[in-house]
């Protein structure tokens, strides 16, 4: 597993718990721009996400690390991305649908955030990274008014 140093985001949460976990997947870019991109191609993502809060489970846990896995890697791992409702295979002419790496680290967070919004710790996700190669990541940082509890 690599390690490395990640963007820090500010908070005031008593607990901030960092997941890692790295996901073979092949993707394409639907969008002429994207050049090379356009054909099918392969990485290993690299994933940092970022969940912060003030109360623990009955377990101990903010969140068990074992969910995060569960919810990105599961469903991703050896897969290619276009396939999946979330990269529009429907539809392609949506850009924020495209499987790009600001989509696919938008897309993690909706799919995290969406099942911490059901735990009554309320956990809240502050950040996702996504390493897409080893000289290009993304970060994604939701908005407050992202929140649904808010
Ligand atoms: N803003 C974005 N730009 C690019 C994306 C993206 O998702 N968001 N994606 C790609 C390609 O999919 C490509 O896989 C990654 O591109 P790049 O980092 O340029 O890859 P290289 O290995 O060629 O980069 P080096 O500079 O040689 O390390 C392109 N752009
Ligand atoms: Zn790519």
């Amino acid at each position: 597993m690599l390690h490395q140093f990640y963007p820090q985001v500010l908070h005031d949460y008593r607990y901030e718990l960092n997941k890692d976990m790295h996901l073979a997947a092949a993707h394409f870019i639907p969008a002429s721009a994207a050049g090379k991109c356009t054909n099918i191609h392969g990485h290993t993502y690299v994933i940092n996400i970022t969940i912060a809060g003030d109360k623990l489970d009955r377990t101990g846990f903010l969140i068990d690390f074992k969910l995060l896995k569960d919810i990105v890697h599961k469903r991703f791992d050896h897969s290619l991305l276009n396939d999946h409702r979330e990269f529009g295979d429907t539809d392609t002419s949506d850009p924020e649908s495209f499987p790009t790496t600001e989509v696919v680290a938008k897309t993690i967070w909706e799919m995290i955030q969406r099942e911490l919004d059901k735990l009554h710790n309320k956990p809240r996700c502050l950040q996702v990274l996504v390493r897409e190669t080893p000289t290009s990541y993304v970060v994604y940082r939701p908005k407050e008014e992202d929140f649904s509890d808010e």
